[in-house]
């Protein structure tokens, strides 16, 4: 052993503290390796266009932070308690009042933990009605994905708190137990009025508060006909005070059972007034009477949407409405309950085409991702985002582990909010409407309920029973016109939006029957 010590080729040096001994090598290959890997990474970057790839994901991923607001609430908004947070009822500042448009910097609440990742648009103040039910809550998320300070106002007649609990803690969000067909003083730069139950199941169950609430509202989503009246009024009353712009989720079901097929928004529809659905339908029209109304006479701001069928993760499991009962009718191997013949027909719009949902991110992902950026650069620009994403959040030197799935998520998110936003693309824009916002594919019950057994369960089965008063025949959206000036259209086929509801009912129906079990 002390003759290999001696060798020239080694070199020996003593650890004197702990008295080992350390051998040292003339030369090192991985130093080597290191003054090879310089030209071979520049080699690798010249390669196959490589940097000009990167190049192109920066200026596409810049061009993105520039157009867009922010995303900074992205991946954090899930993860927060359950403290609800009460809302500072009566501000009353009258300059605030004269100028709706004003700087997020006169807010009191909106500057709180915000991180912006974009430039040219400052936050508002929203509210939404009857932001805790199916269509309400994923507006929200919305809304608050893009940086925005966000008010709901729910009665819970219909919403539930477990559909924006996620949102407990964040400073941007509020919520106010509250009837809108009572009135109420708040100070917002828009009103989304979704505040109406809209399954016939519930607005039978109290058909004058259904239509008064269309009076109280300042943008309609859901409604009653007190809701939808007195509930509109409110709204609208409200947005001519504060100079707020005002949104109306007005339905398909104004055109009745309709002569015209497929409805364009010039067809003034065919009600039976004085049915037993008439407290919606005629509710909604009279909402949308007094939106215009409002705008002629008072100059409001104001935007109307009529919204087609519905589905999506959050609807009321026994909400009543046709999808929703066959889901939740499979998942309990109970038989799917068709009324009448099952020949009328409907188009079914997911709900993300309507305003958003993170579970379509993961569609997008799959489907959009590959075509646009991996197929014509691979990795390199979808890192470059990524990079990028982190870097204006001030991330970049903990892109790792979560952080690093954070981004990804957002990066995701960026693309699909562009995609998919009917509502609010509505609100933004410069037309008054009203506009068909659904999906134009045409179902019978019976093919509807095919496509729920084959996504559910093909052994599923199907009872017959006698249909509704005034069930409308047929039903279809011309949507031309959003195509044209709103640049919209939905994405989502009833055969991809379908599983994405059912993992969500699975889940509910599976912990409800679990609930009992414990009883
Ligand atoms: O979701 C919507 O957009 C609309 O839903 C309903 O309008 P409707 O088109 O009649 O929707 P469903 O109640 O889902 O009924 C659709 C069709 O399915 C049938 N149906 C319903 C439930 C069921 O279990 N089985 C069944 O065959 C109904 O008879 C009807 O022909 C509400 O009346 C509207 O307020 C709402 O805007």
């Amino acid at each position: 052993m002390k003759q290999l010590h001696k060798q020239p080729s080694v070199n020996h040096r003593r650890d004197e503290e702990n008295g080992t001994t350390t051998l040292t090598f003339p030369y090192s290959p991985k130093t080597l390796k290191h003054h090879r890997s310089i030209p071979r990474s520049i080699n690798y970057i010249f390669k196959e266009q490589r940097l000009l790839f990167i190049l192109v994901g920066i200026l596409i991923a810049s061009t993105f932070f520039i157009l867009q607001p922010s995303f900074s609430s992205l991946g954090t908004a899930e993860t927060h308690t359950a403290i609800p947070r009460t809302f500072p009822v009566g501000i009353t500042n009258h300059e605030q009042v004269s100028n709706p448009y004003r700087t997020s910097e006169n807010y009191g609440v909106g500057k709180v933990g915000r991180v912006s990742a974009g430039i040219g648009r400052r936050n508002l103040r929203i509210v939404v009605t009857g932001g805790a039910g199916f269509v309400g809550s994923h507006l929200v998320d919305k809304l608050l994905a893009r940086g925005d300070n966000v008010i709901v106002i729910d009665n819970f007649f219909t919403g539930r708190k477990e559909n924006v609990m996620h949102h407990f803690g964040n400073p941007r969000f509020e919520l106010i137990r509250h009837d809108v067909v009572e009135p109420i003083l708040l100070e917002v730069d828009q009103i989304y009025h979704l505040a109406c139950p809209a399954s016939p199941v519930h607005y039978k169950y109290n058909p004058i508060k259904t239509i008064i609430s269309f009076y109280t509202v300042i943008m309609i989503l859901d409604c009653d006909y007190k809701t939808n009246v007195v509930g509109t009024l409110n709204m609208l009353g409200l947005a001519k005070r504060i100079g707020a712009r005002f949104l109306l989720t007005s339905t398909s079901e104004v055109y009745g059972d309709p002569l015209e097929h497929p409805q364009k928004e010039t067809y003034w529809g065919n009600v039976n007034p004085i049915g037993v659905r008439s407290c919606y339908d005629e509710g909604k029209r009279t909402a949308e009477t007094l939106t215009m109304d409002y705008h002629r006479g008072a100059g409001v701001e104001v935007r109307i949407a009529r919204i087609f069928n519905t589905y999506g993760p959050r609807m009321c499991i026994d909400d009543g409405r046709v999808v929703s009962n066959f889901v939740a009718q499979a998942i309990r191997n109970q038989p799917l309950t068709v009324y009448g013949d099952g020949k009328q027909t409907r188009s079914f719009q997911y709900v993300s085409d309507l305003v958003f949902h993170r579970s379509s991110s993961y569609i997008f992902v799959v489907r959009v991702l590959p075509t646009y950026f991996f197929v014509i650069s691979g990795w390199d620009i979808c890192l470059a985002f990524v990079l990028l994403t982190s870097w204006r959040n001030s991330r970049i030197a903990s892109v790792a582990g979560e952080e690093w799935g954070r981004a990804v998520h957002k990066f995701y998110m960026m693309n699909l909010v562009m995609s998919v936003d009917g509502l609010v693309a509505l609100m933004e824009g410069e037309h008054v409407g009203p506009f068909n916002l659904g999906n134009p594919g045409e179902f019978t019950m019976l093919e509807l309920a095919e496509v729920v057994k084959d996504t559910i369960d093909s052994s599923a089965t199907i009872e017959f029973k006698p249909n509704t008063a005034d069930d409308p025949h047929k039903r279809k959206p011309d949507i031309t016109k959003a195509k044209d000036l709103l640049n919209w259209e939905p994405k989502i086929s009833l055969r991809e939006g379908l599983p994405l509801m059912v993992t969500d009912f699975q889940r509910r129906i599976l912990s409800e029957e679990e609930g009992k079990g414990l009883k």
